[in-house]
């Protein structure tokens, strides 16, 4: 994980800022980025919703720094008061950029109009950002991820969908019955929905090809679980903290008549996994 290290850069020093809520870190959030200069910003607006890069991951997908402000604490500035929160902060301000969707200040009653009548600056405006015709934003990108279109989400999100997970204890069955896995604890991290997905996993730093199961273990306790099976490999992980990257969703989660049933569809989910990751 990419250590915060806006702590370390003087504010004093930077002369761009991009400013939005960035949940995701997303393609049209890239392109942002691309407009600020190499003493680029970037403000994080934080309204307590983000759950496709919370907060302390958020600094892994850009070079720039990152500032976090909590929406509760400046949403009762008026515009003006905003902007001259910002000229305080960063005394060598000379551009803003944000995109076309962005309002700022008490009953967001200001938008890029007023951005560019407020601040004595440059103030760059992107239009809204398309993909094969989808606009981009986490709003939408939540929507495939839900849906279970990991292929669509991660176009809108120029990467691979990845949550980061704690290792817990599983039932203790999958070894005997079924394969080992590891079982995983996420908390922040939207989940997609529930079924079987081709994904890698990190474990300290190694990427390893790898087949996840998300769902309610209707076959055996019907408890909640998230379990990842490290393919052609095994490892014994001693890591507590897991990576896992999404690439395609295999089936739905289903409920099977007997173990022996269920083991049989988890070859063939292994052998589909593994034909999709050796081909991409
Ligand atoms: C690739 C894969 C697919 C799975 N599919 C299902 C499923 O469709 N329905 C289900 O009830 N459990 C499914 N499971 C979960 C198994 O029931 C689970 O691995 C087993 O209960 C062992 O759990 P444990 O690791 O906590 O011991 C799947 C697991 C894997 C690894
Ligand atoms: N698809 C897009 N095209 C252009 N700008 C965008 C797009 N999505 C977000 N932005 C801009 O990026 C910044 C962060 O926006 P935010 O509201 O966090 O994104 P989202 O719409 O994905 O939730 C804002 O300045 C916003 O206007």
């Amino acid at each position: 994980m990419k250590k915060n290290f806006s702590t370390l850069v003087n504010k004093n020093t930077i002369t761009s800022i991009a400013i939005g809520g960035f949940d995701g870190m997303h393609a049209a959030h890239q392109k942002l980025f691309e407009k600020l200069d190499e003493n680029g910003a970037i403000l994080s607006i934080e309204s307590g919703y983000a759950n496709l890069t919370p907060k302390s991951h958020r600094q892994e997908y850009s070079k720039y720094p990152i500032y976090y402000y909590v929406l509760d604490n400046i949403k009762h500035l008026e515009g003006r008061e905003f902007i001259k929160l910002l000229k305080e902060e960063y005394p060598n301000l000379k551009k803003i950029v944000v995109g076309f969707d962005f309002c700022f200040g008490k009953g967001r009653k200001n938008c890029v109009k007023e951005l560019d009548e407020l601040f004595d600056g440059e103030v760059e405006v992107l239009d809204e950002i398309k993909l094969d015709d989808i606009a981009v934003h986490s709003r939408v990108i939540r929507q495939y991820l839900k849906d279970g279109d990991i292929k669509t989400a991660n176009k809108l999100l120029g990467k691979e969908y990845k949550i980061y997970g704690k290792h817990i204890k599983g039932q203790g069955l999958g070894a005997k019955s079924f394969v080992p896995t590891i079982n995983l604890f996420i908390e922040e991290f939207l989940l997609p929905n529930e079924g079987v997905y081709a994904t890698k996993t990190i474990l300290n730093e190694k990427e390893y090809n790898s087949i996840t199961f998300l769902g309610h273990r209707v076959t055996t306790d019907g408890s909640y679980a998230v379990e990842t099976h490290i393919l052609d490999e095994e490892v014994k992980n001693e890591e507590f903290i897991v990576q896992v990257k999404f690439f395609e969703k295999l089936r739905d989660n289903a409920k099977f008549d007997s173990f022996d049933d269920l083991k049989k569809q988890i070859l063939l989910d292994i052998k589909k996994a593994n034909l999709y990751l050796q081909n991409l």
